[in-house]
């Protein structure tokens, strides 16, 4: 509700308070032949900065095709939807402003068909803050907290989309599980906070000698597990001993030979389901205890 007296007031209110909005306020227009026009484009903010309005409102697709890049598609299937159905038009995208600055954009409009085709009333808001923090709560949500590694959930999506591939492909995938030997001993020995820094060693130094496409993820406690995507057993079993051996070498403050590794390594077959996979792997980390620890087994 408007608060001053008189029309002119009221309109110059109006105008002063759109262009201090953190936001624009559009009406988008699109004809029967498919072709979107800004009608109305006014705000504040850093949305339209530099922005070509003349251009949007002749124009709009390939003007927003430049800003949105990769995510035009998503964009355009967006608005063929809000027009089809009449729902809201409600997306988010990521433009980068002429200067190269980039930022998130968060749409939300109400369609109206009319004998011309259809128009949006809507909003435009700068959601740059709001997507970093999503993103950073998205990070915490998959990461484990003391080694940075993925945690159980993310190993899980990985280990499901790499399974997927490997199945597409036809190419072998291979997992480790990787456990810290006699480490209840270590703890008693050197204190829990002295365990919490070999951990987070044990995973910096194995991730050194992994591929860029491998993930390891903590399980918990002091297992890990490796994905080895286009590895087959006896590749992966391998690089395990490797990493054992690496593991066996090192001197992690407490003198050489004092932190070992057991490790089980079992390959993926594509008819099973992936929590077997991952028993499988972890009976042969058994496996490798009863040898005698400091040791890998695999399982076929
Ligand atoms: N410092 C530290 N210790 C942990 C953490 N999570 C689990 N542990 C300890 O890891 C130890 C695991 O002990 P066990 O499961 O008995 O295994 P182990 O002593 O390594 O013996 P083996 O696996 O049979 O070689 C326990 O003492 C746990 O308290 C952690 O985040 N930090």
């Amino acid at each position: 509700m408007l608060v001053h007296d008189t029309p002119s007031t009221a309109l110059l209110s109006a105008e002063r308070l759109l262009a201090h909005l953190p936001g624009v306020i559009f009406q988008l227009h699109r004809d029967r032949n498919g072709r979107l026009q800004f009608r109305y484009l006014e705000g504040g903010g850093s949305i339209l900065e530099r922005l070509d309005r003349v251009r949007l409102g002749e124009d709009a697709a390939p003007v927003i095709q430049t800003l949105a890049g990769e995510h035009w598609p998503a964009i355009e299937t967006a608005i063929e939807r809000s027009a089809r159905w009449l729902v809201p038009l409600s997306t988010r995208f990521r433009i980068v402003h002429p200067q190269h600055r980039l930022c998130w954009v968060g749409v939300s409009a109400l369609p109206e068909r009319n004998v011309d085709g259809v128009t949006w009333n809507g909003l435009m808001m700068d959601v740059t803050g709001q997507v970093a923090h999503e993103q950073r709560l998205e990070k915490r949500c998959h990461t484990d907290l003391l080694t940075g590694l993925a945690n159980r959930r993310r190993l899980m999506m990985e280990l499901k989309r790499r399974a997927q591939q490997s199945r597409e492909e036809a190419t072998p995938l291979s997992v480790m599980m990787i456990d810290v030997d006699f480490f209840k001993r270590f703890n008693d020995r050197h204190g829990h906070a002295r365990g919490d820094e070999i951990l987070r060693s044990l995973a910096q130094q194995t991730q050194q000698l992994l591929r860029a496409s491998d993930l390891m993820a903590r399980l918990g406690g002091e297992e890990f597990v490796v994905v080895a995507p286009r590895t087959p057993l006896s590749h992966c079993r391998c690089i395990a001993d490797r990493v054992r051996d690496a593991i066996a070498r090192l001197d992690l403050g407490t003198g050489v030979g004092e932190v070992t590794v057991s490790i089980g390594v079992a390959e993926y077959r594509p008819d099973e389901a992936l929590t077997t996979l991952l028993k499988r792997a972890d009976q042969a980390l058994y496996r490798a205890k009863d040898t005698g620890r400091d040791c890998v087994y695999p399982i076929a």
